[in-house]
């Protein structure tokens, strides 16, 4: 049977991130994908227009339509913008036993817009982090996140050290916007792994992260273990960045086909 997952975040008008990247990228990676969404955005490759977040109750209803039907494998969290939202998904993650569940804390985009209010970051913390398998913060997250400046590899290790002992769970600080490389950082049971990457000349990076933690997602779905989903997953990021779409404006979007031959789909 097809394998599922969910995504709980927040719709991105331009296709290159939010629910539209999670759902291309689950489908992409062979699981059955599905959307609670959080705020509609209007948004493209050059910045945030404007925010509408979705009531608690309507959030609430999307969550309990799916959760009584069609049970997700994997859950990933992306864009959640207030603390009230916050607190309906953590009850319902919780009520309904969600597994597999990988935290994107997602606080601004690539384009520098704020995407969550500022009071939502310590509820996201106390109510939402406890109930991951994996956080996966970038540099400048991890860093507002566990208090500490990070410099170089050293600092990813202690910050996601100190984030995994907080909140019991696995964190993959991501070197995205590191200057050398693309090398992100795995911490878990008190062992930490890297995961190489070559920086790829691409300006085009809209939705990297939302790429990244919905195909982990996709591949725990599918019964792989933290450290192969997440292996795997840097692979479909990597190739979907080599792929060089180049649409928009601004910082555009990836390729999320490109591993998909055109002729198994005609
Ligand atoms: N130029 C690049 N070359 C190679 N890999 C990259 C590049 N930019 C990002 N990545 C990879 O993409 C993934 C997402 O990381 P990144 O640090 O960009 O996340 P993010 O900042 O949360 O993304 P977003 O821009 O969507 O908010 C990581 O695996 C990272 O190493
Ligand atoms: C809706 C949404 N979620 C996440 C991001 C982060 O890239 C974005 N730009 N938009």
């Amino acid at each position: 049977m097809m394998k599922t997952a969910l995504t709980i975040a927040g719709s991105d008008s331009s296709g290159g991130a939010g629910i539209q990247a999670d759902m291309k990228t689950m489908t992409a990676n062979g699981v059955y994908a599905m959307s609670a969404i959080t705020a509609l955005t209007a948004q493209n490759t050059t910045g945030v227009m404007s925010i509408m977040e979705v009531s608690k109750e309507f959030l609430e209803q999307q969550l309990d339509s799916i959760f009584t039907d069609i049970y997700p494998d994997a859950v990933k969290i992306g864009m959640v913008p207030s603390p009230d939202l916050i607190r309906a998904i953590a009850d319902k993650l919780e009520y309904y036993h969600a597994k597999n569940i990988v935290i994107d804390p997602v606080m601004i985009a690539t384009s520098g817009s704020r995407l969550i209010r500022e009071e939502t970051i310590n509820i996201m913390k106390d109510k939402l982090f406890p109930h991951g398998a994996l956080l996966t913060p970038n540099l400048w997250e991890a860093s507002v996140l566990s208090g500490i400046t990070i410099r170089d590899e050293m600092d990813m290790v202690r910050a996601a050290e100190l984030l995994s002992k907080e909140y019991g769970c696995a964190v993959l600080c991501k070197g995205g916007h590191s200057e050398k490389n693309a090398n992100d950082l795995l911490y878990y049971d008190k062992k930490y792994r890297w995961f190489i990457g070559e920086r790829i000349h691409n300006l085009n990076t809209h939705g990297t992260g939302c790429t990244l933690s919905s195909a982990i997602a996709a591949e725990l779905a599918k019964g792989k273990d933290l450290e192969e989903a997440i292996q795997l997953a840097k692979e479909y990021v990597t190739g979907a960045l080599e792929a060089m779409l180049d649409l928009g404006k601004g910082n555009g979007p990836l390729n999320h086909m490109w591993n998909i031959k055109q002729e198994d789909i005609l």
